[in-house]
């Protein structure tokens, strides 16, 4: 029997990682930072001195990327890589990346090998629409991109000199602008998917509203 999957798809900075991390622990469940893969690869092309737009480099790159999840670490070509891939650089390039039919392709069977009993809990922006079609609970979590911006702020302000709010803000808008409006797997609500917006809810909140999805599927087993 194959594992039950749960996608969480959504803008940067909705909550998906935090809830997606919460909720796997709750369930005992595997988790997918899909965004994750794409951040590496922007981040491995520049160490290897390959330009973000190079789709045929990127997609060879992809395709033998060498990295490992272990726990929350995360180790690329044998270094960890875990808090250099969170900037907002980083975020930008790997969705520079994310924008090319090929590496997208190259990286498909690198999530789907994720599902693994007794679960996965799959977060990113196309884990419902391509990746999980078939996933018995979606969500498609949002929250006004002025939120998302603030809560990113709080995250980062004690951690990088120079954080500034309305550049947060620029950067969402135009992360939001590329990963929507992009030709291949843009992001977009799955037709079936439950559609939370969390602008005005804790992350209690939220998880409280997803568990309730999971025991009226009856999903937790
Ligand atoms: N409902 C919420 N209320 C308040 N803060 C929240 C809520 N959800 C998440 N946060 C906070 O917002 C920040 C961004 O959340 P998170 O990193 O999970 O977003 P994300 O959607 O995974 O972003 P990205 O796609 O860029 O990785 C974190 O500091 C997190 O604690
Ligand atoms: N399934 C996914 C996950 C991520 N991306 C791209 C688009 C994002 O802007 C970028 C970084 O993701 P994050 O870590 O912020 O969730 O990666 C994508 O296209 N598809």
């Amino acid at each position: 029997m194959t594992a039950v999957v749960i996608t969480i798809d959504g803008p940067s900075g909705s909550g998906k990682g935090t809830i997606a991390g919460l909720l796997a622990a709750k369930l005992g469940w595997n988790l997918l930072d899909s965004g994750a893969l794409y951040r590496l690869l922007a981040f491995a092309a520049g160490n290897h001195g390959i330009d973000l737009t190079n789709e045929e480099a990127l997609k060879t790159l992809a395709a033998h990327l060498d990295v490992q999840f272990i726990g929350k670490r995360i180790i690329l070509e044998g270094d960890e890589v875990t808090d250099d891939i969170r900037n907002e650089q980083v975020g930008a390039g790997a969705s520079m990346v994310a924008s090319l039919p090929a590496v997208r392709e190259a990286l498909l069977q690198r999530q789907r090998a994720f599902r693994e009993a007794p679960g996965l809990v799959a977060d990113g922006r196309d884990m419902g629409t391509v990746v999980f079609p078939e996933a018995p609970l979606k969500v498609y979590l949002t929250a006004s991109a002025e939120e998302r911006a603030r809560r990113r702020y709080l995250q980062l302000k004690d951690k990088v000199e120079g954080v500034s709010l309305p550049s947060l803000l620029d950067e969402i808008r135009a992360r939001d602008e590329r990963d929507m409006q992009r030709a291949v797997a843009p992001l977009k609500p799955a037709p079936d998917a439950i559609q939370l917006d969390s602008t005005e809810l804790s992350i209690e909140q939220v998880m409280e509203r997803i568990l309730s999805e999971v025991a009226s599927r009856d999903l937790a087993g």
